[in-house]
């Protein structure tokens, strides 16, 4: 494709021609091949800048920059934003391919993921094959192929998007983080359906946000960027999310004047199993079962809905879909043997973790034991807010090693111990995260909850730079083995 087209609809100044055939678009120099577009990001360890001309050297013909750089031999393209320009030449290299799907983009600090698997579980019921894009990575059929982001650069979203669009999916929902939105990686195309499901402090710090109203400021850039905005109108940032938009909008949630509402919540609970039903009004008026526990589920199941309803879904697709999801590591049960319940659960932060322990709470365990620890090089007020809402909501409190990253693992727990200190909460330290679930299994009692949070569907433990395999499922299996219990 010729390097003019592709840079159709962006304003730019180039120094040489545009009439260049362009092989592929790099925005990493040590990728950079023979008649590719070297695109020069600015990172948060490096400036792409300064490798403009290695990226020549091993073969690129165009220098996409947004600040002067030093190069001979190829084309040079100013543009205002390199993100942005790499998501709009994207878009046209894979042939526009929102253009052949219909796109769903979410955002919001909580249900992202398991409300995407749910919309999922739903078209697939109705026949409409959906691809997704999120934190356990990139779902195209039976494949899952693992992302390094929530939300993939934009070359990785529109390549993902064009394979979704030639293998037969009608849908491709995306998990539009705030980042991903900042950074442009979902720029370049117009989604069909932007949902927003809630909001509360979190990615402040470190090379996250620089505030939370930019992190909410953020998330509004999907309203200006979608036909049709799907709201929780219960969470109050809904006004301040949506400000500016440019789509219709459409409501949910339990406020009688949403559009699409739920009521008559019941949990549900028998042995190994938890779950949740509701009542549709609105559009729809019908009782749903979801097979995932809590008061959140309820949120979920009501923003797939929502979604799906454009879709052209029946009552009975709504049904199976939302009896049949299972999303790993989002409150997920692990077969032990005993009388006791153990799940896995990504709850990261103190906002998920107060959700899950309260609404594990509300199932009446005999104990409701919680195993965390927290990630290193992330805002030090989320693992003193862990360790107070543990300490708060958990009978006990394991606290161990999450991904300590570059800091010591030591310094992370006597941080979560400033905020257990502030409860009479009793807790156990033990740092090494095995040995801590071997310790939940070993003295579990009778109709204890534990659950595993933090590392969800994630299967390995981050080190020092080094990604260690550890999958909590494995760990389980491996404990129960060798003593003699499988
Ligand atoms: C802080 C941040 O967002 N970093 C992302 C970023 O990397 P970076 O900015 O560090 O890149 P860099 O190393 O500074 O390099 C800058 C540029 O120079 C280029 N370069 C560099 C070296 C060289 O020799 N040649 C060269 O060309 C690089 O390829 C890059 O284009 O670009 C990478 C590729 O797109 C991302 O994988 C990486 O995400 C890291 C892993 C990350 O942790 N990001 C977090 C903050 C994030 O994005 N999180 C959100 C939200 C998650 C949630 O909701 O829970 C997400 O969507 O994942
Ligand atoms: N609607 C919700 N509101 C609050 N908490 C939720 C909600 N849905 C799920 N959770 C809790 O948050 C955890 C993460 O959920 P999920 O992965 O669906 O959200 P996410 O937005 O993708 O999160 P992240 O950005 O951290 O990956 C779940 O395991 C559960 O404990």
């Amino acid at each position: 494709m010729l390097l003019k087209d592709l840079l159709e609809g962006l304003e730019y100044q180039s120094s040489g021609s545009t009439e260049l055939e362009i092989s592929d678009l790099i925005y990493d120099s040590r990728k950079a091949k023979p008649g590719c577009a070297f695109i020069c990001l600015c990172g948060a360890n490096a400036d792409g800048h300064r490798y403009a001309q290695q990226a020549v050297e091993a073969g690129a013909v165009a220098v996409i920059a947004q600040h002067g750089v030093e190069v001979s031999g190829a084309t040079v393209v100013l543009v205002e934003d390199t993100r942005y320009a790499l998501a709009v030449l994207s878009a046209a290299y894979f042939g526009h391919p929102a253009k052949d799907l219909r796109v769903v983009g979410l955002t919001g600090t909580k249900g992202k993921t398991t409300t995407s698997y749910m919309i999922r579980s739903i078209l697939e019921d109705a026949g409409i094959k959906t691809g997704l894009i999120g934190t356990i990575g990139t779902v195209i059929g039976d494949r899952v192929i693992k992302t390094e982001n929530t939300t993939p650069e934009s070359y990785e979203v529109q390549k993902s998007l064009r394979r979704m669009a030639d293998e037969g999916c009608g849908a491709a929902v995306i998990e539009a983080s705030s980042i991903g939105l900042r950074d442009h990686r979902v720029s370049g195309f117009t989604f069909s359906i932007g949902l927003f499901t809630n909001f509360s402090p979190d990615h402040i710090g470190g090379n996250e946000h620089k505030s939370l109203e930019e992190y909410r400021a953020c998330k509004a850039m999907l309203f200006r960027q979608c036909e049709l905005g799907i709201v929780n109108i219960d969470d109050e940032n809904w006004k301040a999310i949506t400000e500016g938009h440019t789509c219709q909008l459409e409501t949910y949630g339990f406020h009688p004047d949403a559009q699409l509402r739920a009521k008559g919540e019941r949990l549900l609970s028998c042995p190994g199993y938890l779950g949740v039903h509701f009542e549709l009004e609105g559009p729809y008026q019908f009782g749903v079962d979801v097979d995932i526990p809590g008061h959140f589920s309820v949120y979920n199941a009501l923003a797939a809905i929502a979604v799906c309803r454009h879709f052209g879904v029946t009552e009975e697709n709504i049904r199976r879909g939302l009896n049949a999801v299972k999303v790993k590591g989002r409150v997920e049960p692990v077969k032990v043997p005993g009388n006791y319940t153990l799940l896995i659960d990504y709850a990261h932060n103190a906002v998920s973790m107060e959700n899950i322990l309260e609404t594990l709470r509300e199932y009446h365990p005999n104990r409701l034991i919680c195993l965390f620890g927290a990630g290193g090089n992330r805002a030090r007020s989320r693992r003193y807010e862990m360790g107070e809402v543990s300490g708060r909501l958990a009978d006990l409190s394991v606290v161990t090693a999450d991904n300590s990253r570059f800091e010591d693992v030591m310094d992370i727990i006597s941080d979560i111990e400033v905020g257990l200190h502030k409860t009479d909460g009793k807790y156990i330290v033990i740092p090494d995260r095995k040995e801590a679930i071997k310790y939940c299994m070993d003295h579990a009692q009778e109709g204890d909850i534990i659950v595993l949070a933090g590392k969800g569907h994630e299967d390995y433990q981050e080190i020092k730079g080094v990604k260690y395999h550890l999958d909590e499922r494995e760990v389980v299996a491996d404990i129960l083995k060798e003593e003699g219990l499988s």
